[in-house]
């Protein structure tokens, strides 16, 4: 049968996609599912992985119903998924032997000050690229190791198998016979040395974690094997690209040639510019990361990650329920002029790049007896932008490359006000996509690369198409002024929380 389509399965941190892109990179349909998101103490955050297959798999059920396509037009399936969010589970039940623990979580908070107690900070951010912090995948796993009952010794007996949730994905596409990763996903666990491309024995003595654990690490287009039939609607389709969400993002772009950068507006912010061959060691609190690799080699990323962007929107919405969807803090926003002198920093979690402040809180300041509903909606938007400002600002000292236009996409994209204001505090134009959908575009592109959909780099950037660009129109002396409150109002929100949180 003609091979018509590629199918992507984008599992970002709330909600499982499935979406078809046809030959010329149009989404055919799309189907999406919430999963439950557990907060079981503060700063901890969990998923069921279970629930996380179910809600995959039915969102893959929905799409292939809605669109009325046979299952064996699909060419290739692109995984692209949150990263860092780490499941580990029995080899032979097939069962996580604990809930996933999500990026966001902050219960590792102490293993880290250990590490960084016994000054390994260096040579981990040289061998990883990373800093340390409970972002990363190595000591979640350490954590399940030491906390569940059991866990360590059937580790050692090389019964229990850890993944990121693509790795969890095509264990379960393929029936239990594939536990595999990519560089992009390898490269945010803080276990896998970004330079000699291996997992670093040294790093997982420290931590405790058995290499048998560990899956075999692959480029990021290639085929790694085929569905199950009884996993997937009765059809084996080959799975052909891998990459975390926020490189696929980068790669559904187009940002192929080193300088290129996006920004992704979703439940955190994730800033990053392709370096090519080259590893930019950052002195400005970004990480160095692996973008992919393809056509034999690895190429790298400098990144600025941002714990909070639309998740404190969504927190507006369920947590203070002053708005009843995301799209309202448009209109509410759009009913006062500025915010009236308040700035909200969302340190939910802490805050990542460029601060790496895993105690830092949520506040906000600045409030005065004028202050209204809408001022307070106004200060969460902005604070997007903020961050933003404060990431690309690092990022321009390190790669010594001044930024002509920033290109964006996510969820929060869709707000003009934003993006007005985005452009306005950085200064910079900023450009939105006509497909806003480009992590799961990115990932589409690296399975169809892989199985000859489409013939290259250079057809993939032709289809690139602009919905709209920003320009700035702020004066220089109202930026500045605003942009030195928002970094007065960091200095307040850091280092508030106890440290075992
Ligand atoms: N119009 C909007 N204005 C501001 N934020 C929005 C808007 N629409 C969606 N969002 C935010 O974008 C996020 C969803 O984007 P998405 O790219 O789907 O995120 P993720 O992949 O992280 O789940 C949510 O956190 C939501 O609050
Ligand atoms: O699922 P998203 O879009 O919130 O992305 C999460 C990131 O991959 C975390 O590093």
């Amino acid at each position: 049968m003609q091979k018509k389509y590629v199918l992507a399965l984008d599992q970002g941190t709330t909600s499982c996609r499935a979406i078809l892109f046809d030959k010329y990179n149009n989404i055919r349909g799309v189907a999406q599912k919430e999963f439950t998101q557990y907060y079981p103490k503060p700063g901890w955050v969990e998923h069921d992985a279970q629930e996380i297959w179910s809600t995959q798999y039915g969102v893959i059920a929905e799409l292939v119903a809605k669109t009325n396509i046979n299952p064996e037009e699909i060419a290739a399936i692109g995984i692209t998924n949150q990263r860092e969010t780490t499941v580990v589970w029995d080899k032979n039940t097939g069962q996580p032997i604990y809930n996933a623990i999500v990026w966001q979580c902050r219960r590792t908070a102490g293993i880290c000050d250990e590490l960084k107690a016994r000054g390994l900070d260096a040579e981990i951010r040289y061998r990883t690229g990373l800093v340390i912090d409970a972002y990363f995948s190595g000591t979640k796993v350490k954590w399940i190791l030491d906390n569940v009952p059991g866990a360590r010794e059937k580790a050692g007996r090389g019964e229990l198998l850890f993944g990121t949730m693509d790795t969890w994905l095509i264990w379960k596409l393929t029936g239990g016979r594939v536990h595999v990763t990519d560089y992009s996903n390898a490269s945010r666990t803080l276990m896998y040395n970004i330079r000699d491309l291996c997992w670093d024995e040294e790093i997982l003595k420290e931590l405790g974690i058995p290499v048998s654990m560990l899956p075999e690490v692959k480029p990021s287009s290639c085929v790694y094997g085929v569905t199950d039939p009884d996993q997937f609607l009765g059809y084996s389709i080959p799975i052909a690209g891998v990459a975390g969400d926020q490189q696929a993002a980068l790669f559904g772009q187009a940002c192929f040639e080193p300088g290129m950068a996006k920004n992704t507006y979703g439940t955190g912010c994730f800033m990053l510019m392709n370096t090519g061959a080259d590893l930019f060691e950052s002195k400005n609190g970004l990480l160095t990361t692996i973008a992919w690799g393809l056509d034999g080699k690895v190429e790298y990323a400098l990144e600025g990650s941002i714990f909070i962007a639309g998740a404190a929107i969504q927190w507006l919405r369920d947590g203070l329920r002053v708005i009843e969807s995301a799209a309202d803090s448009e209109y509410f926003a759009g009913k006062v002029e500025d915010t009236g002198g308040v700035y909200l920093v969302p340190a939910f979690v802490g805050l990542g790049a460029p601060y790496w402040d895993m105690k830092a809180r949520g506040i906000i300041v600045g409030l005065t007896r004028g202050t209204t509903k809408a001022h307070i909606i106004r200060a969460t938007l902005d604070s997007l932008a903020y961050q933003t400002r404060d990431v690309l600002e690092a990022m321009e000292v390190d790669s010594g490359i001044k930024l002509q236009a920033l290109k964006v996409d996510g969820g929060a994209v869709a707000n003009n006000l934003l993006m007005q204001f985005q452009a306005d505090i950085l200064g910079v134009p900023v450009e939105r996509p006509a497909v806003i959908e480009t992590t799961a575009r990115g990932a589409a592109n690296l399975a169809g690369l892989a199985v000859g959909f489409w013939s290259g780099k250079e057809e993939l950037a032709a289809g690139y198409q602009l919905d709209r660009r920003f320009e700035p129109a702020m004066s220089e002396e109202q930026r500045e002024r605003l942009y030195r409150g928002w970094k007065l109002a960091v200095t307040r929100a850091m280092d508030w929380a106890e440290s075992e949180q």
